[in-house]
């Protein structure tokens, strides 16, 4: 309920060492062999059934709450259809547009002086929500936009839904949650149901129907055109089996609404806690801004490629920053299948559950040596660190999971982020606003990084991360 699951876990590997009993039949572990181990493609196990718990009714089962290995496989190799290079390709406009739009949102009105006061992580949410929007189904929800627009309370929605159902997830009743859904659970939690959860279903609904509809009538006339959104690779994926249609509508509509908050949640926390870092360490933002000026003359030439792909620096500020403040903080929870499994050459039986925890192993000592500093440089093999230091904190680095249950937007995501945060510097300044710097945020608990005396991203635990801020300003670059 506090939100500080991930530092307790922490404090308990600092106290009881590598392997933790955090339930009678939980075992969570901090090790990069054990994450191969738990998480690795021979890995001998299936999601926990605390993911069941993430769902309010069987109609909205998608990829991410398909605890059962063999519908799990099926499900993911259809969707890996709408994560193809093509797919990624299509969505590289609809991304530089966005992002564009954004940044003279966040300068409209200040064109000689400093913007006012924003607070990043809701105009984050708001710009990666409209990218997943449109990418998902062609259509944004256009809520970065000034003035009222009901879907605006959305994130906040989301992050009050997780907030309520993470206790659930994580509570031993848990097991009974698929005997109690048809037999009313699901009536209630569609009662209690939030407004803005409410907006967002309908919304979600409305749009995905649409554009069905819009997709089945460009089959039949020359005249409706459709744009290479998910919803058209998802509509299109055949079944490599039968040949039939992959999806159903409502797989179409459980899936789309896995992505809308596996995407923009996940991606946001690291933008926030990523500009957050450049804030408070002007070495380096003005690295990474020379690196980005340097590439790039102009911010509209960058697009995704391989010159975007050469800026290092950048990709290890992103590396960094999920290291950190990760997107998802506690534990990926997986049941041991019959047979079980050798976890840092110790044997788990049938039943057990086990798992690592992200923020736990991005603040593991043993590997990182200073592991609360935010220092980019420890990703690029150099003079001071070498390719084998580099290789071997990269083995203990799954930001995005591995093996089958891995995140399948991991390339998309990282294709968003390399270009929303290369654009943003090359374009715009910005500095801390006036009452952060003096130390007055208003964002209580903080812990202070002792040696370079700043405080760290605050994030809270409700299976995503919840994060509020930085406070910053921005204007045009190279405006005096
Ligand atoms: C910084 C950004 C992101 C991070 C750190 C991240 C991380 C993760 C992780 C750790 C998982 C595994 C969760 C689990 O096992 O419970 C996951 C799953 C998933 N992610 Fe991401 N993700 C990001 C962005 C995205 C984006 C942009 C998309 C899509 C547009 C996406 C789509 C998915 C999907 C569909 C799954 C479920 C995969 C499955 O169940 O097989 N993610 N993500």
């Amino acid at each position: 309920w506090k939100g500080d699951r991930h530092k307790w876990i922490a404090d308990c590997f600092r106290k009881y060492g590598k392997k933790i009993r955090i339930e009678p039949n939980t075992v969570l572990f901090r090790s990069p062999t054990a994450s191969r181990d738990i998480y690795g493609i021979k890995a001998n196990v299936k999601r926990a059934e605390s993911y069941d718990a993430l769902l309010r009714k069987e109609e909205h089962r998608n990829t991410i709450t398909t605890t059962d290995n063999i519908m799990h496989t099926k499900r993911r190799r259809l969707l890996n259809l709408a994560f193809t290079d093509r797919s990624l390709r299509a969505a590289t406009s609809f991304m530089g547009d966005h992002i564009d739009r954004w940044h003279q949102i966040l300068v409209e009105d200040s064109d000689a002086d400093w913007s006012e006061p924003l607070n990043f992580s809701e105009t984050a949410d708001a710009l990666v929500f409209d990218i997943l929007g449109d990418i998902c189904y062609g259509k944004s929800f256009e809520i970065k936009q000034p003035g009222h627009n009901a879907i605006k309370a959305v994130p906040h929605a989301i992050v009050k839904t997780m907030r309520f159902i993470y206790p659930i997830t994580r509570s031993p009743f848990v097991g009974t949650l698929p005997w109690l859904r048809p037999r009313g659970l699901s009536r209630l939690f569609k009662a209690i149901r939030s407004k803005p959860i409410k907006l967002y279903d309908d919304f979600v609904g409305t749009s995905v129907r649409e554009r069905l509809d819009r997709e089945k009538a460009s089959k039949t006339s020359k005249e409706v055109l459709t744009r290479e959104d998910m919803v058209h690779f998802l509509c299109n994926a055949k079944n490599p089996d039968t040949n039939l249609p992959a999806f159903s509508n409502q797989d179409i509509r459980a899936e789309v609404r896995l992505l809308l908050v596996a995407g923009s949640d996940s991606t946001s926390v690291t933008m926030s806690a990523l500009f957050y870092f450049l804030a408070h360490h002007p070495r380096v933002y003005s690295k990474l801004v020379n690196e980005i000026t340097g590439t790039y003359l102009e911010p509209e030439d960058i697009v995704p490629g391989p010159r975007l792909a050469s800026c290092k620096y950048l990709r290890a500020c992103i590396d960094e920053t999920m290291r950190i403040a990760p997107a998802g903080l506690s534990e990926l929870l997986r049941e041991m299948l019959p047979g079980g499994i050798i976890i840092d050459g110790e044997y788990f039986p049938l039943g057990v559950i086990v798992g690592t925890a992200r923020w736990a192993d991005g603040h593991n000592e043993q590997v990182y040596g200073d592991p609360e500093i935010f220092r980019p440089e420890r990703w690029i093999p150099d003079k001071e660190t070498s390719a084998e230091e580099v290789a071997r904190i990269r083995a203990s680095f799954h930001p995005f999971s591995l093996g089958p249950f891995n995140c399948a937007g991991t390339n998309f995501a990282l294709q968003e982020l390399m270009l929303m945060v290369g654009k943003t510097v090359h374009r715009l300044e910005f500095q801390l606003a006036s009452r952060e710097r003096s130390g007055d945020d208003g964002f209580p608990n903080k812990t202070m990084q002792t040696n370079q005396n700043v405080p760290l991203f605050h994030l809270e635990d409700a299976f995503i991360s919840v994060r509020d801020g930085p406070m910053l300003q921005f204007r045009k670059r190279g405006t005096v």
